[in-house]
């Protein structure tokens, strides 16, 4: 194929893709005809009525009104990842535009860091290494105590492709596990993690010993964990953030994890990211936080950059859309 007849994708930078590595970059380049974000504001009217794909990773380029309007020949946006919470889904489709991402790339990788968080927020993994670690030995303890995982409640929030991932881990784990979705799940799949479903959240917060977070933003669940809602929980529970920061009010878990109302957080998401460096979550012994690497292996990396190019030819062959996601 010439390479003016490679697909002509609008990138944000050639720095993302490079998280997985220059070879796999050097393949995707001779497959598609990347344009970033800084040549097509150089030359517009050369490469607007070209491009035919966007490649959103990490949420950018970000997709407003006027660079659909400058694009008249686009016809697919492919989003890294599963959330969609910061593109404009009405405002895609009245360009008349197909939208793909990548759930299920990303479901391992996210359950595996989920899981992550609650064992090192449970055994104090990060104060224990300080311990460990520190130049003064006399701070070192066999005695440094954390709480138990096996046999404990986890209350999973959004049973999705990653929550019931979670619920497998966790019943290795020889968990009690309570879920709270908008959609019970099939019995039968209930019964193969030993799953039971709490039609009320309050019941699920209440009877917790660990809460993990594994639901999309939407206007429904933003801050749908609050002080009211941190309240429920035992002072002896951990809240566990593997979904988007926005699903807790922040300044409401600050003060929670301060007054010992919840015991401690593991936090790969928060708003925003990054949170700035005086944010009084940095200074709390009983919080871990990640940099939302929930898909930050290069096995999911890789397959989402994959999933995201067999999304995008397919659209631009005129084909099925594997992961379209429907806009309607
Ligand atoms: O939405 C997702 O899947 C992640 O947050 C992006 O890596």
């Amino acid at each position: 194929m010439q390479n003016q007849k490679l697909p002509c994708v609008l990138i944000n930078s050639f720095e993302e893709p490079y998280c997985v590595n220059e070879d796999h970059v050097a393949d995707l380049k001779k497959r598609l005809n990347f344009v970033t974000m800084q040549e097509f504001l150089e030359n517009k009217t050369h490469f607007g009525p070209k491009i035919q794909a966007i490649y959103i990773w990490g949420g950018k380029p970000v997709i407003d009104k006027e660079l659909l309007q400058s694009l008249p020949t686009l016809k697919i946006i492919v989003n890294s990842g599963a959330g969609l919470d910061h593109l404009d889904l009405n405002l895609i489709a009245s360009f008349g535009v197909k939208l793909a991402n990548t759930p299920h790339a990303v479901t391992n990788s996210t359950a595996d860091m989920g899981m992550a968080l609650l064992l090192a927020s449970a055994r104090r993994i990060l104060e224990g290494n300080e311990v460990a670690t520190s130049p003064d030995t006399k701070s070192f303890s066999i005695n440094w105590m954390g709480q138990e995982v096996t046999g404990s409640t986890l209350g999973i929030i959004g049973m999705g492709k990653i929550g019931y991932k979670i619920a497998q881990r966790a019943k290795a784990f020889e968990m009690k596990i309570l879920y709270h979705n908008r959609n019970r799940r099939k019995v039968e799949e209930e019964q193969a993690v030993g799953a039971h479903y709490c039609e009320k959240l309050d019941e699920l917060l209440q009877q917790s010993d660990f809460v993990m977070l594994v639901l999309s933003l939407t206007p429904q669940t933003h801050k749908l964990i609050g002080k009211r809602e941190l309240g429920l929980m035992k002072p002896t529970a951990i809240l566990i953030n593997i979904g988007r920061g926005q699903l807790v009010d922040q300044d409401a878990l600050v003060e929670a994890l301060q007054t010992g109302i919840i015991k401690a957080a593991g936090l790969d998401v928060t708003y925003p990211e990054p949170l700035p460096r005086s944010h009084p979550l940095l200074k709390l012994k009983n919080v871990i936080l990640t940099p939302h690497i929930g898909s930050a292996t290069h096995q999911s990396r890789r397959l989402m950059m994959e999933n995201m190019v067999e999304s995008l030819l397919a659209a631009l062959s005129g084909l099925s859309i594997p992961n379209e996601v429907n806009l309607k």
